[in-house]
């Protein structure tokens, strides 16, 4: 058996793998075009000239401002082709790694199982991609709003189609990392087992001192070496170009999903810069953890990496180093269910002027990463994560605090083996509200994290795999234009709604409002087909 199998779009009887029929390798033909001189379409390519519409704010007399309105005419260029695409995943074997891999099998295999509450289908409810919609425009008869699956808005890579392998220090196939899960149901595991079975994770660097004790006894299927050296990440390299050959792959997006390490002292000297990096890697420097030699060797091999845990993988030197190579990183954290909740409700309370004073955000939960969580270093990454979250929505309300006023925010998590996947989150919001009255909102939310998790993945990896086939170029306001078309930065905070703790290009405002993400993703898709920013305006409604 090869050292590892996949999960392979051709090993089952596969359905219509995309939408209005594409699947990989092909470009479709789009649901919709768009009737106008700015958007050209050829078999290749799509074109969009799309002028952005912003306003310069500068001081005024008495305290007051100046807006001048500012327009940049930018030109979009996507690729149609929907390239053949791979997922390489770090903690391949983990509650997300299986239960992602499972779930694209079912839904590739059109699957149905029974449960309690009579026969289920496979679906992708969770995925923004996936199971989400978007407005198109108004009919242009009835003006009544038309809508379409969010994933027709640009020719993006199905979930079926995508090809799975990757690591774990844990050996288990994908059939037995999927039992020692507890998510999934008897009878759609009975449906899959052979398939899973005949995956097993490539094994991967494991440096102790990184995540908690108590997962050493999973750790039989380790490289040799307990520290950063250039041997792992030039093996990690060969894993993925070995991956892509093997498969006959177009494209690699590898995502880590292995557990939450400690953070990483920012060291001048080690890992401040891109050339420190490598020489410390070089030089087998301790405080370089296994998530960053991921990112390094992902970045050398032009290959986007995206960390769905909370830790500081992108140290400053792995930012510059992917800068310097013009290669794709996002991260950092998922944000699945609590945070999610946190990051919409916070939103619509300040913005609805109530003034919210205390966060208390308790959960418990049993599976593997609570137990690594248990741990002090690991929780403190965490703790960090989940505690940024509001800061933002804070910042932009001068009306109900002031500079530097924040709620109290208090972040709990205990592990409780007994409630495994299903994790319980409690909250209290605490606020003040009109004439010294008080509200108190408490919310329960109890779930299967790993579910929460596993549409995230998706949408991380069709998105990062669409922004690969992005380039803009612009006529700047100064005349100076770009002349040749180029990529978006390195960093990819167009990932935002889907993580946590949103890595931005260094010096650009951290966004953490849920529904400000999806406008930033939502425009940013439509703009590449000339689709101006979705408006709640609804003129056509109120001006007649
Ligand atoms: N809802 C969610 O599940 C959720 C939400 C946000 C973030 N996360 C984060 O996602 C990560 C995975 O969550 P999970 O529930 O799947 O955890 P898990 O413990 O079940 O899986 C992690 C896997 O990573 C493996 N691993 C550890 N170190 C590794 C290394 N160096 N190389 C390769 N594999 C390694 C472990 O053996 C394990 O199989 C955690 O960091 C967690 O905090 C999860
Ligand atoms: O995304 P979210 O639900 O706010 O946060 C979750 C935490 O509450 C949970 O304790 C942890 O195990 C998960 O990895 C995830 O980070």
């Amino acid at each position: 058996m090869a050292p590892h199998a996949q999960l392979d779009a051709e090993s089952t009887n596969g359905h219509s793998h995309s939408q209005n029929g594409a699947s990989a390798g092909s470009a479709a033909e789009p649901l919709f075009v768009l009737d106008s001189p700015n958007v050209v379409y050829t078999d290749a390519e799509i074109r969009s000239k799309y002028t952005y519409r912003t306003s310069k704010v500068k001081n005024g007399a008495n305290g007051g401002y100046i807006v001048m309105p500012h327009e940049t005419a930018y030109e979009f260029k996507v690729e149609r082709k929907v390239p053949r695409t791979g997922l390489m995943m770090v903690g391949l074997g983990g509650n997300n790694g299986s239960t992602v891999t499972a779930g694209i099998l079912a839904n590739r295999q059109g699957l149905t199982w029974e449960t309690r509450e009579g026969q289920q289908s496979a679906n992708y409810y969770g995925s923004l991609t996936m199971g989400s919609t978007m407005k198109l425009g108004t009919d242009a008869e009835t003006l009544r709003d038309v809508n379409i699956p969010f994933r027709d808005v640009l020719p993006m890579v199905h979930p079926n189609d995508l090809v799975i392998g990757g690591w774990d220090i844990s050996k288990l196939n994908l059939a037995a990392a999927m039992d020692r899960a507890k998510v999934l149901e008897p009878c759609l595991k009975h449906l899959i087992r052979k398939e899973m079975a005949q995956m097993v994770p490539l094994p991967s660097p494991y440096y102790p001192d990184f995540i908690a004790a108590n997962q050493e006894d999973r750790a039989d299927n380790v490289l040799p070496g307990s520290k950063a050296c250039m041997e792992h990440v030039e093996r990690l390299r060969k894993d993925i170009r070995d991956f892509k050959a093997a498969n006959d792959l177009e494209k690699v997006i590898v995502l880590w999903t292995a557990n939450t390490e400690r953070f990483a002292d920012i060291l001048e000297g080690v890992n401040d810069t891109a050339d420190n990096l490598l020489k410390a890697i070089e030089a087998g420097h301790e405080e370089v953890s296994p998530s960053t030699v991921f990112a390094v060797a992902c970045i050398l091999e032009k290959t986007p990496f995206i960390n769905g845990s909370p830790q500081n993988t992108f140290v400053p030197g792995v930012i510059d180093l992917a800068e310097k190579h013009d290669s794709y990183i996002g991260g950092d954290d998922f944000k699945s269910g609590q945070t999610k909740m946190k990051s919409a409700l916070v939103d619509f309370l300040i913005n609805a002027g109530i003034k919210l004073t205390s966060i208390a955000s308790y959960n418990h939960l049993g599976n593997n990463d609570g137990k690594n969580l248990s741990s002090q270093k690991q929780f403190r990454s965490k703790e960090i994560s989940k505690s940024n979250v509001v800061d933002d929505m804070v910042e932009a309300n001068s009306v109900l605090y002031a500079p530097g006023e924040h709620p109290d925010h208090t972040v709990v998590i205990k592990y409780m083996p007994a409630v495994g996947d299903n994790k319980r989150a409690m909250d209290e919001y605490y606020a003040e509200i009109f004439m010294g009255g008080h509200q108190t909102i408490f919310i329960s939310n109890v779930c299967e994290d790993s579910l929460l998790a596993s549409p995230l993945i998706i949408d991380l990896v069709l998105i990062t795999e669409m922004m690969t086939r992005i380039q803009w170029k612009t006529e700047s306001s100064t005349g100076e234009a770009t002349k040749e078309f180029k990529n978006f930065h390195s960093v990819l905070s167009v990932l935002s709604y889907m993580l946590k703790a949103p890595l931005t290009p260094p010096g650009a405002p951290v966004i953490n409002s849920l529904a400000k993400q999806r406008a930033a993703l939502t425009n940013i898709f439509r703009a590449c087909v000339g689709l101006e920013p979705e408006s709640d305006m609804t003129l056509e409604h109120k001006l007649y």
